[in-house]
């Protein structure tokens, strides 16, 4: 029936919109409304295809005999009734947070299953009040069914199953800094998401400035990517902190010990001494070559200059415009001066022709010239008029003063004293210099600021762009800069015109040729772009792909601030980073989700309260997610041994379920591991058949390892940016961070303990990935986080035991 329903209306609205692009839209107005219309249509069809997939997934029936269906989207009947509620909509509420002890007017809860648009399971929960009854959890088998389910390479959508301190969170409101922390596996980056996807349906004005969704890796991006576009939602740009530099691909890798020192925010003082630096005054006057002439400026010159340009809070490049000015000002003083100085005696009358020219150089001559001086006066030997006064006006310095602009000399001089700068410059020359470094980073060490040096030209890394973004934000915007992009801008704006007038005669055509082809009242079978879009959205989808969307606008622009913010794996954020994200986000409307004990970045946090303290103060509210849906208990058993030598204090999250199958471990001898690993690798795949293995491996053996196991599986994935999506991958902690698969190997766990000073962090993160079965292989002896896991593998493939 509801099927039934959603094709109705999909009909109906593809059929308004056909019926609107067959009328004629003669006058702009008329245009304009169409194309609304016609977007509207568009955006209706697009909802209720995204939506065929699960579309009812529930039901309610309540005490009073009232009964719902919940579900993906709203749908009406003829009346404006509910035939189905949106997940996010209040009355569906009690879907996810109903209790046999608490059931609040709910009788019956019921999970349905679909495929295609059948029917093929249902799940019925009776709430009849009974206290005893109460399980902790919502829908078990249907839940159970989703944790249990094999794995695909990408994340899906929970609406079907969310519990309720899931719910809770997503439903909170928008004000203010959430802070979701949770152990591995508690659901914190499906909530997040399921947040953003709620946020939007709530708060409709969010759309406006977009959601903003922080990840740590291209990878986890595509892992996460398809969820929200899955709920309907588009409003949203998921992006690493790398990313959130228009213009800066920040591609290139680099030690951990010099992004660490890159985070920390003592970084903004050196960058904002690094322009200060610019803008110092030269030691002693400088000469400036002029023509055949030179000039001269003193350190009282340049401090006048600096001053005037310094005068309340004004950005690097802004400033040096003043600072231009100024010093332009006292050079074409300088020139006049001695001009007159020349060309007049001490009572202000012309000197003698003969004398007084032959004391003037070629360049005074010219500018003579140029600022207006009549070449008979010139020739006849006087640069004064009849009336003994000189001709120098107001004019004729503007002039000169053009003219000194123009010149070579005085030009590197200005961008010497104070040069135009952008964020690229500033950190190159910054870097590139170990006199400009010292100067800016006094309190680093020497070894540190040996970390940070770098040739010019080396390309950006990640832990650069919010040093990039900070220097924009003390520059400002560059001359040269503005330029170009009033250029761009320009540009971009002729060739829409041009595309306007080019989708207008395309609508046209292909309006008028198929409305002939119809009969009275039918509707076109395959609706193509002309049919969907007015001119000048078509246009706009032909424009660039990249520029569709709020989030596509957004991405492209350094200073977008956006309605909403979601930091997904926050820990790993630095100092540096949190500055950044902070200013695209002024109003603090923040979800910010993660867990501390899985910190494997030397920048990363150590607690919520250092981390945001700086920007928030104590203004942020923490939310706890306790139930592990990942992880069999047998599993998280293991990982708690490491939890607990990291930090007795913390609580490892509590399993859903078990997967009845031990984790294992296995010795080799160092020589044997790539071997070991490689013939596990293959054993396990053809175990899994249809589900996803990672084999995660210390990150300084990942080439080596990698190698081994794609020679025994071929097709194996690795490197930078892996496809999750083929059955096997070989990973580092750090790539696997945020991930899940079926099967996981982790190979010489004593290497990725003693890689970093968060060894142990990265242990728990590699031991917490698997959703059914984890293996180990250690060369050498076990190292004591690990010795709980029992030896052999006799639970696990086959039975057999197996030696290397
Ligand atoms: N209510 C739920 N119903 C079904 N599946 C769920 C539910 N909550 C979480 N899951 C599943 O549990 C797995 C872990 O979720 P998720 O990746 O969001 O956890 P996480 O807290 O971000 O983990 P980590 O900290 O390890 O990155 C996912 O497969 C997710 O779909």
């Amino acid at each position: 029936m509801l099927y039934q329903r959603v094709d109705e209306l999909r009909e109906r609205a593809a059929e308004r919109m056909a019926g609107v692009l067959r009328e004629a839209a003669g006058t702009r107005q008329a245009r304009v409304e169409r194309e609304v219309a016609v977007t509207r249509y568009a955006e209706r069809v697009a909802k209720f295809d995204a939506a065929e997939k699960g579309l009812c997934f529930g039901r309610l029936d309540r005490r009073d005999d009232e009964r719902f269906y919940i579900g993906r989207i709203g749908v009406l009947d003829e009346e404006g009734d509910p035939l189905l509620l949106d997940w996010r909509a209040p009355a569906a509420r009690p879907f996810y947070v109903a209790t046999a002890a608490a059931p609040g007017g709910v009788r019956r809860r019921r999970h349905i299953t679909t495929r295609d648009r059948r029917v093929i399971g249902l799940d019925d929960e009776v709430l009849d009040g009974d206290a005893a009854g109460e399980e902790g959890l919502i829908g078990e088998a249907a839940l159970l069914a989703a944790v249990n389910a094999g794995r695909t390479g990408r994340m899906r959508d929970i609406v079907e199953t969310l519990q309720v301190e899931q719910d809770e969170i997503i439903r909170s409101g928008p004000r203010g800094v959430l802070v979701v922390q949770g152990g591995p596996g508690t659901g914190k980056t499906a909530v997040a998401l399921h947040r953003a996807a709620y946020l939007l349906y709530t708060h409709r004005q969010l759309a406006e400035r977009g959601v903003l969704v922080v990840g740590p890796n291209a990878t986890f991006l595509r892992y996460i990517g398809q969820v929200l576009p899955g709920l309907g939602e588009t409003s949203v740009l998921l992006s690493t902190v790398g990313d959130l530099f228009p213009g800066v691909t920040a591609g290139r890798a680099e030690p951990p010990a010099t992004a660490e020192i890159k985070g920390r925010a003592i970084m903004a003082e050196v960058v904002a001494a690094a322009v200060r630096d610019r803008q110092a005054p030269p030691r002693g006057p400088v000469e400036i070559a002029y023509g055949d002439q030179t000039l001269r400026l003193e350190e009282e010159d340049y401090r006048r200059a600096a001053r005037a340009a310094l005068t309340g809070p004004v950005l690097h490049n802004q400033a040096r415009r003043i600072f231009v000015r100024e010093l332009l000002d006292q050079l074409t003083r300088q020139v006049a001066q001695r001009l007159e100085a020349v060309a007049l005696d001490d009572e202000g009358r012309p000197l003698d022709g003969g004398d007084g020219l032959g004391a003037l150089g070629e360049a005074d001559v010219r500018a003579l010239l140029a600022a207006g001086y009549p070449q008979e006066l010139l020739d006849a030997g006087s640069v004064a008029g009849d009336d003994g006064r000189p001709l120098l006006d107001e004019d004729d310095l503007a002039e000169l003063r053009t003219e000194l602009a123009a010149a070579p000399g005085v030009r590197a001089v200005l961008d010497e004293l104070w040069p135009g700068l952008t964020p690229q410059r500033l950190l190159s020359d910054l870097f590139a210099d170990p006199a400009r470094l010292a100067s800016a980073a006094p309190h680093l060490t020497d070894a540190e600021r040996g970390l940070l040096s770098r040739a010019p030209g080396a390309g950006w890394t990640p832990a650069d762009v919010p040093l990039l973004d900070e220097a924009a934000e003390l520059l400002g915007e560059d001359d040269r800069e503005a330029q170009a992009q009033a250029a761009r801008r320009a540009r971009a704006a002729a060739e829409r015109r041009e595309e306007i007038e080019y989708a207008q005669g395309v609508l046209e055509i292909s309006v008028g040729s198929r409305s002939s082809d119809l009969e009275e009242g039918e509707i076109p079978e395959i609706l193509t772009a002309a049919d969907l879009l007015g001119a000048e959205e078509l246009a706009g989808r032909q424009e660039t792909v990249t520029r569709r969307t709020v989030a596509e606008r957004a991405a492209a622009d350094r200073t977008w601030t956006f309605g909403h913010v979601i930091v997904d794996e926050a820990q790993e954020l630095s100092a540096m980073a949190w500055r950044l994200l902070m200013r695209r986000c002024p109003s603090r409307s923040m979800t910010i989700v993660g867990d501390v004990a899985q910190t494997g970045d030397a920048a990363g946090a150590s607690s919520w309260e250092q981390a945001l303290r700086p920007h928030a103060g104590d203004r942020w509210r923490l939310a706890q997610l306790t139930v592990n849906y990942r992880t069999p208990a047998e599993i998280m058993a293991a990982a708690a041994d490491v939890l607990a030598a990291l930090d007795p204090a913390l609580e490892p999250p509590r399993s859903v379920r078990q997967a009845g199958v031990p984790p294992w471990r296995l010795a080799t001898t160092p020589a044997g591991l790539p071997h070991a690993l490689a013939e596990h690798s293959a054993r396990e795949a053809a175990h899994l058949e249809e589900g996803r293995l990672a084999v995660i491996v210390p990150e300084a053996r990942l080439a080596e390892l990698a190698a081994a196991v794609a020679a025994e599986v071929p097709g194996a994935a690795y490197g930078p940016d892996p496809d999750l999506e083929r059955p096997i991958v070989v990973l580092s902690v750090r790539q696997a961070k945020g991930l899940e698969f079926d099967s996981v190997l982790i190979a010489d766990p004593a290497a990725i303990l003693t890689a970093s000073p968060r060894g142990r962090n990265d242990l728990y993160v590699a031991l917490t990935r698997a959703t059914q079965r984890l293996g180990v292989l250690h060369p050498g002896a076990v190292p004591a986080e690990l010795a709980g896991i029992s030896e052999g593998f006799e639970h696990s493939v086959d039975n057999r035991p197996f030696n290397f």
